[in-house]
């Protein structure tokens, strides 16, 4: 029998960029989300102890200089520069010493030596410091030779730090090198952005929670865990919404309480256009649906949209493609709604151990890890691998143009880390 229906050509590539649809390149969306997304959340000030991985605020100056005092660098002798000759010499000792935390407390005179320890203030009369390796003594004065450099083995008030001066910049992540720092210049408590609230939520009737039972045709919700992981990880605060239904009126109120209990809402699934997609649905009714199809693999189907003036990230349903995703568009902007600014991920060129003839039209991420210096991808790009997540230590990111890479060809290679994970 004839059908009146004419099939359309076959594309037999499920990443194939159908004719006529507007595929958003991965730049022009990274641009218009930077332009669009503000830092929503406000500010506390907290106690060193509790700002580990919180955003500054402010800028933030020394209270007081790094080292405060003039001090000794090494366990050695002190004495005045001018009293040293080119060649062997001796000095008396003075009676007493400078000690970390108890420090002479008259002038050294002219021609005498007194004992020092590492960190001691430098006493008044004092300008140079000897090692005590460098030195003979019999406790009453020290034999070694000269010359010596003005100024040896002593560290200058403030050479590290000047009271007043900017030592923290707002929207700086605060780790331990910082928190070193602010303590180091007198500063206890630290003006930080409140955590963002992102929450996570899953979608589709097939998913099971791990730990529990599921029917044959289940699978277990990977997404959810992987998500709430990830934003701990960059430091904010996952608020975890569990599992949507597909059915169109539940996730609406799914939606409604994560705008309510969220700065920034994360779903996985449904987000492309088949009958059970009902996120992208939702958010095409809402007439807040920014950006839909990227031209990027693995994610196509990726739902930029607001509910309730909350920015919604619907994330694909393969766990690799909503990973990715997260990574290249979430990550920055939630970057930038928790006050940090757009973060650009630092990437290292190496070269490739794979070899792949990348087509035109979309930019992919392949699952790899640095090995020897080179990059190596794993063996399947399937979105539903999540071995392959687990297996990889980064993302090797090949250009939205045509790239044939051959082995050694040079790659650009994102580290996890490098997103903050
Ligand atoms: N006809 C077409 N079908 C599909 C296309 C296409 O272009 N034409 N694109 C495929 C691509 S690429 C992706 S990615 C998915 C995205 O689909 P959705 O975002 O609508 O997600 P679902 O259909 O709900 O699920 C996709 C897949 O992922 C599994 N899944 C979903 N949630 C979880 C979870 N929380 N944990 C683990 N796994 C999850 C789900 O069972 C499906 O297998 O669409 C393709 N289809
Ligand atoms: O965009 Mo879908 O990313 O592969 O699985």
């Amino acid at each position: 029998m004839r059908s009146p229906l004419t099939p359309p050509p076959l594309t037999n590539d499920c990443f194939a960029l159908p004719a006529g649809t507007h595929w958003t390149p991965v730049d022009e969306a990274l641009a218009d989300l930077k332009a669009r997304l503000r830092p929503v959340v406000g500010q506390e000030t907290v106690p060193l102890g509790a700002a580990l991985d919180r955003v500054l605020a402010e800028d933030v100056a020394a209270l007081r200089a790094n080292p405060p005092q003039a001090n000794s660098a090494v366990d050695g002798y002190g004495m005045r520069h001018a009293d040293v000759v080119d060649g062997p010499q001796s000095l008396p000792l003075v009676e007493g010493r400078s000690a970390a935390g108890d420090p002479f407390s008259s002038v050294v005179p002219e021609g005498y030596a007194i004992r020092i320890l590492t960190g001691a203030t430098i006493p008044e009369g004092v300008d140079t410091v000897i090692l005590q390796e460098d030195v003979s003594t019999d406790g009453k004065a020290i034999a070694f030779h000269g010359p010596l450099k003005k100024g040896a083995n002593t560290r200058r008030a403030g050479e590290d730090v000047d009271a007043g001066q900017t030592i923290l910049r707002a929207g700086q992540r605060l780790g331990p090198a910082e928190l070193a720092l602010a303590a180091a210049t007198g500063v206890g408590a630290l003006p930080v952005r409140k955590r963002l609230r992102v929450a996570v939520v899953s979608t589709g009737d097939e998913l099971a929670d791990a730990g529990g039972a599921a029917r044959a045709d289940q699978i277990f919700d990977a997404n959810r865990p992987m998500l709430l992981a990830m934003v701990k990880r960059f430091g904010f605060e996952a608020v975890d919404l569990g599992r949507a239904p597909d059915n169109r009126l539940a996730l609406k109120g799914f939606l409604d309480d994560a705008a309510e209990a969220a700065d920034l809402i994360l779903t996985s699934g449904g987000a492309s256009a088949g009958d059970e997609d009902h996120l992208a649905a939702l958010l095409n009714e809402s007439g807040a649906m920014a950006l839909w199809r990227m031209a990027i693999k693995p994610g196509r189907p990726l739902a930029l949209g607001v509910w309730q003036g909350t920015p919604v990230f619907g994330l694909p349903g393969n766990p690799v493609a909503a990973m990715v995703c997260t990574l290249i568009f979430a990550r920055p902007a939630m970057g930038v709604m928790a006050g940090e600014g757009w973060l650009s991920p630092q990437a290292l060129q190496v070269p490739a151990a794979f070899e792949k003839n990348k087509k035109p039209g979309r930019r992919e991420y392949l699952r790899a890890r640095l090995r020897n210096g080179r990059a190596e991808v794993f063996k399947s790009e399937g979105s539903g691998r999540i071995s392959g997540l687990s297996w990889a230590e980064g993302l090797v990111e090949l250009p939205d143009g045509e790239m044939q890479v051959r082995d050694g060809s040079l790659v650009t290679f994102y580290p996890y880390a490098s997103f903050g994970l």
